[in-house]
């Protein structure tokens, strides 16, 4: 038995009911069809080989399911799965310790990996070509380097920023799988899902009304219908239907499109103090006391996808379906003006 690693922190723990709707196959995965496939793929083929899978990096937007698949990948190959993050890793010998501890085919999951360390990341870099640390012990003219070697393994690394992540790192991905937003069907069938797993009764309407307003998100559509069963236990019959859906999801300030307040407050701050824009990102994130970060992994992503701002050189503008949305006149356009 290996020690305990205090580097490897236990999986994020969500509510209990989040666990339980984390699907365990990748038949039971929902959504992701190009994605699903070639992993099924991959996975078969390194099972018949009995060798370990190829790297994959998973990317995307927050809560599409980048933990879960990487959770079901370890399942399905019949390996150890294996959990840290970028941030986590402050030190290349944290790294050193969990590498040395995996078992052959084993799958590590890195989240967040756009945030390592450089120093760690550069112990990454043999140890992912050719499953092999180079570690440099002890200090001044007693200092020698010393090579390990390792159990091939299978590095599987999340980031909602590939942007950020480095190029050595990234090439080193023979996996690489952008993760997409959902459609509403697909959550229709999550939230359906997620219902029966609760025992919560739910109309096709009222499952309908859920994912329409789950921003393309499973974890907001499992959030939002926790949310509504609340309402439909107490202000129902305890069954979710489409008008109690749409009455609990308008008191938790969810309106049709699935924009929540942070959306609706970044929309107007351009609307209402930049005249449509363009506006700098910088200039955004000061005015609404929000990270950039936050505002490029988590606000924008949706907001773009659903045709409601454009990204420019220049800044942000606003789209003509945002003003609508918003219930406020577009302005003339500046040719109007100066025209
Ligand atoms: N295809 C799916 N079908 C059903 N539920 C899903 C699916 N994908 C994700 N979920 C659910 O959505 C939630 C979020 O998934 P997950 O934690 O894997 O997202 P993530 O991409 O890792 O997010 P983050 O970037 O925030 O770490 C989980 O509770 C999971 O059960
Ligand atoms: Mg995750």
């Amino acid at each position: 038995m290996h020690e305990p690693d205090p580097t490897l922190r236990p999986a994020p723990q969500p509510e209990d009911a989040d666990r339980a709707l984390r699907p365990q196959t990748l038949d039971e995965f929902i959504g992701q069809a190009d994605a699903r496939a070639n992993l099924k793929v991959f996975i078969e083929s390194a099972r018949r080989r009995g060798e370990a899978m190829d790297h994959a990096l998973f990317h995307g937007p927050p809560g599409l399911g980048k933990t879960t698949l990487a959770q079901i990948m370890a399942r399905e190959l019949g390996v150890n799965f294996r959990m840290t993050s970028g941030p986590v890793l402050a030190k290349a010998g944290d790294l050193a310790a969990i590498l040395t501890n995996l078992e052959a085919r084993d799958v590590l999951f890195i989240d967040e990996i756009h945030r390592l360390n450089p120093a760690v990341e550069e112990v990454l870099y043999p140890a992912l070509e050719d499953f092999e640390l180079d570690l440099v012990i002890g200090e001044g003219p007693a200092a020698r380097t010393v090579r390990i070697e390792l159990q091939p393994f299978t590095l599987v690394g999340a980031t909602t920023r590939m942007g950020l992540l480095t190029t050595p790192l990234r090439d080193r991905f023979g996996i690489p799988t952008r993760l997409e937003f959902y459609t509403e069907d697909e959550l229709h069938l999550i939230v359906t899902r997620g219902a029966r797993l609760m025992g919560a009764p739910a109309s096709d309407g009222g499952a309908r009304e859920i994912a329409r307003r789950a921003r393309g998100t499973p974890r907001i559509a499992g959030r939002l219908l926790r949310r509504v069963v609340d309402f439909a236990i107490v202000e129902g019959d305890g069954t979710v239907t489409k008008e109690i859906a749409d009455r609990a999801l308008t008191r938790l300030g969810v309106d049709h499109l699935g924009l929540d307040n942070a959306d609706r407050r970044y929309l107007r701050l351009i609307a209402e103090s930049y005249g449509g824009g363009p506006v700098g990102v910088e200039t955004m994130s000061a005015a609404l006391s929000e990270s950039r970060d936050s505002l490029e992994d988590v606000i924008e992503p949706y907001l773009l996808q659903k045709g409601l701002i454009q990204r420019t050189p220049r800044g942000r503008m606003l789209a003509q379906a945002a003003w609508a949305h918003l219930g406020l006149a577009e302005p003339k356009s500046r040719d109007d003006l100066f025209g």
